[in-house]
């Protein structure tokens, strides 16, 4: 690996990561695919039609799932296996201004096109969470970490690919989507509309805010939210900033950064950049620094960087280096002016909105209540504390019954949640044109499973008031145990009424 070497005051910091082009399964094995699972598409190679090969009538495609290598009909010429090829467009790397390091487009993109995968660590949601809390108090402004499913994130700070630099736009010309490869989900960034070499891509973060300093926003677009993870519900219960009538901006409670407080000693100014396969760092003059090894572990180099602030969104920018090389750093003139960039605990949601669905994994709930003058009412969805009034309760067949009422209710909400998982990438792919990209087969399953969860729901609901309202009228009498089950012989009483 070739090193090279700036002391001048012009580069930048960027902290080391590993460069990974796949997940990477730290707590659990990658899911292998069964042969039973693997979906043959009946596409046919023709010489004369592109999109014979897996275009976007493959029905694989249309379930947003790559065909399987070995055994698509089109053999190699089959272009539904993107991701799984690293098939990622020309990407420029660059410095924006105060929102760190992004990522342009190298080339034209067309709307639609994959752009490159969000590779990272595939960990637990109980681990992203604890991570998430160890970069806050390691001090780690920018976060990395976004979501994959209701049970496990995606976190690229320590190892990712170099999607983890695209930055957010609540005016984004990228879209996060997800997609079955391989027996896995992976999350693509996908063009949203055509876009210009040297435009700067961004994706809408969908930030899951909780809890530390909020950042301001910096995307430049005209419906800018204002702060990262505005939009979030974390974030509206904290500050009631996302009104109709919003007065956002003049929130005073709310802390912003001093950009002064975050300049770095300049001598500390150094670019200890990642490289990957095909990547060619520049200078602004357009002049190669190299080339880099491609299995390189640690990717870090030093370059020289000059940073200019970015000015307007989209960032229009001229390029300067050579055509034709697939990848490459671009440097720019001009002043050090570091990110102002704050701490929080937070998760990108990849994709997580359902949009105009009415199908929805069951813990989303598109009904979030308002007041009438619009501002975003306190609403938590109470879930009862089965084990609280369990212990409450003095009869232990009262309890069982509570007890099997939950858990059958929590089977059902589970089943609801992987059906879910498995119908999102078609709904959430085609999310414009309707649900009616979700099969029959799997839109019934997923219906039942819904009337299940409600019934299961219901039923706990109905134990909880038989058991505690029968054992609070009977509360003065002397405890008896039921004879008899039904609503009013089956009185479970409570020791001390609740
Ligand atoms: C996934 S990283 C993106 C790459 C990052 N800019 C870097 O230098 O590595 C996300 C972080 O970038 C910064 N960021 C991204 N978009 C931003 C925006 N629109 N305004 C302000 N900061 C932004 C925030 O610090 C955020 O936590």
């Amino acid at each position: 690996m070739s090193m090279l070497h700036s002391e001048g005051p012009q580069s930048e910091y960027l902290p080391p990561y590993k460069h990974i082009q796949r997940n990477e399964f730290s707590y659990r094995k990658h899911t292998k695919q069964k042969r039973e699972d693997i979906v043959i598409c009946d596409c046919q190679f023709n010489a004369n039609d592109q999109e014979s090969a897996c275009g976007e009538h493959c029905l694989n495609v249309l379930t947003s799932t790559e065909c399987t290598p070995g055994f698509c009909p089109c053999g190699d010429y089959c272009m539904n296996q993107r991701i799984q090829k690293c098939h990622y467009a020309k990407l420029i790397f660059c410095k924006t201004e105060g929102r760190g390091w992004g990522l342009l487009a190298g080339e034209d993109i067309k709307a639609g096109q994959f752009i490159i995968e969000y590779c990272g660590e595939v960990i637990s949601w109980k681990e992203a969470k604890r991570r998430s809390q160890i970069y806050e108090a390691e001090g780690l402004k920018d976060a990395y970490i976004i979501s994959l499913n209701a049970h496990e994130s995606i976190d690229a700070t320590r190892k990712g690919s170099l999607a983890r630099f695209i930055n957010h736009s609540c005016g984004p010309n990228c879209e996060t989507r997800k997609w079955n490869v391989l027996g896995e989900i992976s999350v693509g960034i996908f063009a949203k509309q055509d876009i210009p070499a040297g435009t700067e891509l961004s994706y809408d973060y969908n930030f899951e805010w909780y809890g530390g300093t909020k950042v301001r926003c910096l995307c430049g677009a005209s419906c800018c939210s204002g702060f990262l993870g505005a939009k979030s519900r974390g974030f509206q219960e904290a500050t009631y900033v996302w009104e109709d009538d919003d007065d956002r901006y003049s929130v005073e409670k709310i802390p912003l950064y001093d950009s002064t407080d975050d300049e770095l000693d300049s001598n500390f100014h150094k670019a200890i950049v990642p490289l990957n396969e095909g990547i060619t760092a520049v200078t602004e003059n357009g002049e190669s620094l190299g080339s880099f090894d491609t299995d390189s572990e640690m990717l870090s180099q030093v370059l020289p960087i000059n940073v200019e602030p970015l000015s307007s969104m989209p960032m229009e920018m001229e390029r300067k280096s050579e055509e034709n090389e697939p990848n490459y750093f671009y440097t720019q003139n001009a002043q050090q002016n570091l990110a102002q960039k704050g701490r929080m605990v937070s998760r990108i949601r990849s994709n997580s909105l359902c949009h105009n669905y009415q199908i929805q994994s069951s813990s989303v709930s598109n009904n979030t209540p308002h007041y009438p003058n619009g501002k975003l009412k306190n609403h938590v969805k109470r879930q009862a504390n089965v084990k609280l009034i369990c212990a409450r309760l003095a009869s232990k067949e009262a309890c069982h019954e509570l007890i099997s009422c939950e858990e059958t209710k929590n089977k059902a909400a589970s089943r609801l949640d992987h059906l879910y998982e498995q119908i999102r990438p078609a709904i959430e792919e085609r999310k414009r044109d309707s649900q009616d990209s979700v099969p029959t087969s799997a839109a019934e399953k997923w219906i039942e499973a819904t009337c299940d969860k409600i019934k299961a729901e219901f039923d706990l609901h109905s134990a909880i008031i038989k058991n505690i309202a029968c054992a609070a009228r009977r509360a003065p009498a002397p405890a008896s145990p039921p004879s008899e089950v039904g609503f009013e012989n089956s009185a479970k009483y409570l020791e001390n009424g609740l």
